[in-house]
């Protein structure tokens, strides 16, 4: 049985940042996790990369010789890992043991992909369109060569400034979550931004009727049908509900490790957890 997460949320929501701060976490703790570069776009790493998507195609090179923008190179990149999966993804994952620990970082979901909630003028835009379908045949395939997987859901603190963006990045979670059908922690990420900690409590557990008329004041009143709506379906699936991170500090990190473990079932055999330095176990 291996381990994986799958890092994903809006871009620019921390997620490298995360797998490299998890990763020194890890390293602390001498527990072994290797990361993976699933962006096709990533340049720099702070982590070492145990598996990256650019060694089997590049996103300039899609962009050049097939005139594609970063968006549509994306997609583009993204299909041709889905149709790699078998060769590419089987061989690589083939380099790793039964209990290895493997974190995905996954490729910003660009919010013009994803649900733009438009409040510009007097319309407001709805778009269901992501990579996470191709992801779903990703998570399929890592759970044939058995792996048990959760999603880690990145949001922006920041994004709590504005009940119209967090319900947006609320939507983009429960459409991964409904589509991916697995163990889902949401995070609430750079949480060493946010000042006022008392204003962002309101929202780790938000009353479903203090969104609904927070929405409502921010909308013009013919939404108010649309509105009851969302925060209904994101409170009959009981997903607002986010675990803060602050990355400056270990037991922040600690425990929202241990809340993903928790989700994978991780750890339940102690030996699996430390690294072992006992020369008899060689
Ligand atoms: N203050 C602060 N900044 C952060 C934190 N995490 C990430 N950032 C900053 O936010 C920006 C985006 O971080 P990334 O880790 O690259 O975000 P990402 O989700 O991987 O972005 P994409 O891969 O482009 O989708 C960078 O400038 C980071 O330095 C954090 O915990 N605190
Ligand atoms: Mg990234």
């Amino acid at each position: 049985m291996g381990y994986a997460q799958l890092v994903i949320g809006p871009a620019g929501s921390g997620k490298s940042t995360y797998c490299s701060s998890l990763f020194q976490h890890c390293e602390t703790m001498r527990r072994t996790i290797h990361i993976v570069n699933l962006d096709p776009a990533a340049e720099n790493f702070d982590y070492p990369v145990a598996m990256d998507i650019r060694e089997l195609i590049s996103l300039d090179d899609v962009m050049e010789e097939l005139g594609l923008g970063p968006n549509g190179g994306l997609m583009y990149c993204m299909e041709h890992l889905e149709e790699n999966l078998d060769d590419w993804l089987t061989e690589e994952l083939d380099n790793y043991l039964d209990d290895d620990y493997l974190v995905f970082d996954c490729p910003g979901i660009l919010p013009q992909l994803c649900y733009s909630f438009s409040l510009k003028g007097n319309y407001c835009q709805i778009e269901l369109f992501s990579h996470v379908p191709v992801l779903k045949n990703f998570v399929e395939h890592l759970k044939r060569k058995n792996f048990n997987v959760c999603v880690v859901y990145l949001l922006d603190s920041q994004f709590l400034t504005d009940v119209t963006k967090f319900i947006s990045g609320c939507m983009a979670s429960l459409s991964a979550m409904v589509q991916l059908e697995l163990p889902h922690v949401n995070i609430l990420s750079k949480m060493d931004l946010v000042t006022n900690k008392r204003e962002i409590e309101d929202y780790l557990n938000p009353e479903p009727r203090v969104l609904l008329s927070e929405l409502n004041k921010r909308m013009a009143p013919q939404f108010g049908k649309l509105n009851k709506a969302l925060i209904e379906l994101v409170d009959q699936y009981s997903m607002v509900s986010f675990v803060p991170l602050d990355l400056r500090k270990e037991s922040s990190i600690r425990y929202v490790l241990s809340q993903i473990d928790n989700c994978i079932q991780y750890g339940e055999d102690a030996d699996v957890k430390v690294k072992d330095f006992d020369p008899e176990d060689d």
